[in-house]
């Protein structure tokens, strides 16, 4: 970018995605609506010390690929990263990385879901239990006693950033728990007539897509073979996979989502989960109405939410202020804010404010 582009007294927004997303982005745009919000727009370089290319006011990334890399080199670039966040407690980073890695991890995704107070209006996770075990007896147990039903899912305990994280089954029978790939979420199936909703939240806005996804299953169909298919196959918006199709006995009728539903997890979840930019996967079971929440994640493509861009730096500017404010008020309260346990305080502190608010 050109040195005179730069407004005397911006701040800097440091950002990471691969090339890959920035493309699909437009990010070019992204650095336009920075500046006219008094903000420069630059790329870390995360081979170098960040405190060469600062001071930066804002992270933004999607790390998830590093973080779920997890090889010696993506270690030492997400240690950087933390040590300098640790260095600058002013500096918001959106999103925490130990807010990423719980996304990255199904079966934290789905604890966190499950201990929201969600399920008092009808917003559920399906039940799941963790298979990290090859022993199929052994796994059978272990199903039976945590209430997973047939049918269920299987998917990677790795949520993103993978290329296998996205490799699924649906498992009919006692036969198919053998084809359960451990360390990996065992999830009852919950028929929707073929219809994901997905949420994309950017700070307090949000906005709803329909895609294609799984046709009903049933217990009755118990000598099938097991099923597998890559999500991104089913899911996606130009998806038509065969998996989707609804059999000819069954009417598509559709159901309805309720926006007052959808309301209370982007208020709810933001806090849980202490994230800004996510995106959560939404079925409506057939004939209960029933909201499953059946996957969470961390910056995920935003196809079809307008204006993303003014959205996302009215996200950073609230952040900030919120921010500032919490540390102001924290240390005129005598917290340490750049001390994490007392960082941790603050933030249940100016949850139960903001819940008033
Ligand atoms: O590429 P897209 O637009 O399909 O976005 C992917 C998301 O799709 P969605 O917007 O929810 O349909 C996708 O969501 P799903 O898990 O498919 O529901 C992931 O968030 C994916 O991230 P990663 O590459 O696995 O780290 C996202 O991939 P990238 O953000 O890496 O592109
Ligand atoms: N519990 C479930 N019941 C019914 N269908 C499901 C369930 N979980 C996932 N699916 C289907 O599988 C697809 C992929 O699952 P998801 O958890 O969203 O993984 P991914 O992270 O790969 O998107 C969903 O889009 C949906 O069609
Ligand atoms: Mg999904
Ligand atoms: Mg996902």
């Amino acid at each position: 970018m050109d040195e005179n582009d730069k407004a005397p007294s911006s701040m800097v927004i440091g950002y990471w995605m691969s090339d890959r997303k920035s493309q699909k982005l437009n990010w070019i745009e992204f650095g336009k609506v920075c500046r006219q919000h008094g903000y420069e727009l630059v790329k870390l370089d995360l081979e170098r010390p960040l405190e060469d290319q600062g001071p930066f006011a804002v992270i933004l990334h999607k790390l998830t690929e590093i973080i779920a890399r997890n090889d010696e080199k993506a270690i030492q670039i997400i240690d950087r990263i933390e040590q300098y966040i640790k260095n600058h407690p002013k500096v918001l980073i959106i999103d925490p990385l130990d807010s990423v890695r719980t996304l990255l991890d199904r079966y934290k995704t789905y604890n966190v879901v499950l201990n929201t107070t969600l399920n008092n209006i009808d917003v559920f996770t399906p039940t799941f239990v963790e298979i990290l075990s090859t022993n199929v007896k052994e796994n059978i147990k272990k199903l039976k006693n945590a209430g997973v039903t047939f049918p269920f899912i299987c998917k990677p305990f790795v949520a993103q950033g993978t290329t296998y994280c996205h490799q699924m089954s649906v498992i009919f029978n006692e036969r198919g728990v053998a084809d359960c790939k451990p360390p990996c979420v065992a999830q009852s199936f919950i028929n929707h007539n073929a219809i994901l909703y997905k949420l994309y939240v950017v700070g307090d806005h949000y906005q709803m897509v329909e895609r294609p996804s799984l046709k009903n299953f049933y217990a009755s169909n118990d000598d099938r073979d097991t099923i597998t298919f890559d999500s991104h196959s089913v899911s996606k918006s130009d998806s038509s996979s065969e998996l989707s199709v609804l059999d000819p006995s069954e009417s598509a009728k559709g159901s309805s989502i309720d926006p007052i539903k959808l309301h209370s997890i982007v208020k709810t979840l933001g806090s849980y989960l202490n994230m800004s930019l996510y995106g959560v996967d939404i079925v409506v079971e057939n004939d209960t109405n029933r909201h499953a929440i059946i996957d969470i994640n961390a910056y995920p493509g935003y196809d079809g939410f307008p204006d993303f861009f003014g959205k996302l730096i009215d996200c950073v500017i609230s952040r900030r202020a919120q921010s500032v404010c919490s540390k102001a008020y924290f240390e005129d309260s005598g917290f340490d804010t750049s001390d994490s346990s007392d960082e941790k305080k603050s933030r249940a502190k100016l949850n139960s404010i903001n819940q008033y608010n």
